[in-house]
């Protein structure tokens, strides 16, 4: 099986602490050991976040701010691989599809971060899952699912246990015309119409703990929202 898994910053480094890398590597040791290809996108978290908003401090433009976003996510990849057996996954960070797919046609796993401004890491990993047929992407991020509002700003927001693309294309357009950089979304609107015309199947989950992202891949066991292709 072809798996995209996208770790969001906000759980892979919320600060920075080798032990909650480490948990993340060990997971995706043992889904590859269980045989599936992994595609691994990771965030820029909070670090990102704080070089976006001193140099917007300092007059940067949104582009520019952006490509210091990706170059942190980038970053965060290195330091993913650097807890990875090194015969595992491919040691260098692509920065773009064709050596990202390269890479997993040789090794199990490969692990990137941004590619270009204008978008999030939610758009690397569906438009990495669309570019290697991968059989399923999931998110892992820092709610349990995708809500009708942000659950953090609304106590009463409600969750989706399951929506269509086309569904969240709506939900997420709804929310942003386009996201400043660092902006926080669950799933950013190009990763959204990638799903609708990919017909990708998506599951947006707690990450928190590493071990969801296991239960969910392996087990098909989650608690979060299912995206499914459109219905015909
Ligand atoms: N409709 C929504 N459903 C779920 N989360 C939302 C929604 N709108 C905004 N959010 C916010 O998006 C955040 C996840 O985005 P982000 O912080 O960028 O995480 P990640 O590190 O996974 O990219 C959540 O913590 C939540 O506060
Ligand atoms: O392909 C990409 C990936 C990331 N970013 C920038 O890098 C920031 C951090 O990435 P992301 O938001 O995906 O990190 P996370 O939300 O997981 O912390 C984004 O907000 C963008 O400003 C970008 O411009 N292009």
């Amino acid at each position: 099986m072809k798996t995209v898994v996208s770790i969001g910053g906000s759980v892979l480094v919320p600060d920075l602490d080798a032990g909650r890398v480490e948990a993340y590597a060990d997971v995706i040791g043992s889904l590859a050991a269980a045989g599936h290809d992994l595609g691994v996108v990771v965030g820029g978290g909070p670090t990102a976040r704080e070089y976006i908003g001193a140099a917007r401090s300092l007059g940067a433009n949104e582009g520019e701010l952006d490509q210091l976003g990706i170059d942190t996510t980038r970053l965060n990849a290195r330091l993913l691989l650097a807890a990875l057996d090194e015969d595992l996954a491919s040691p260098t960070v692509p920065t773009d599809y064709e050596e990202a797919a390269e890479s997993l046609h040789r090794d199990r796993v490969v692990v990137m971060g941004g590619v270009v401004p204008a978008q999030t890491t939610d758009a690397v990993s569906a438009a990495l899952a669309e570019y290697v047929d991968a059989d399923r992407l999931v998110f892992a991020t820092s709610v349990p699912g995708v809500f009708d509002a942000d659950p953090n700003e609304d106590p009463d927001a409600e969750r989706y246990e399951e929506m269509t693309a086309s569904e969240l294309v709506k939900l997420v357009a709804r929310g942003e015309s386009l996201g400043s950089a660092g902006s926080n979304a669950p799933i950013d609107l190009l990763a959204a119409k990638v799903l609708d015309r990919s017909g990708i199947e998506a599951i947006v989950l707690d990450g928190t703990d590493p071990r969801a992202v296991e239960r969910a891949v392996l087990e098909d066991d989650y608690e979060g929202t299912r995206i499914g292709p459109n219905h015909d």
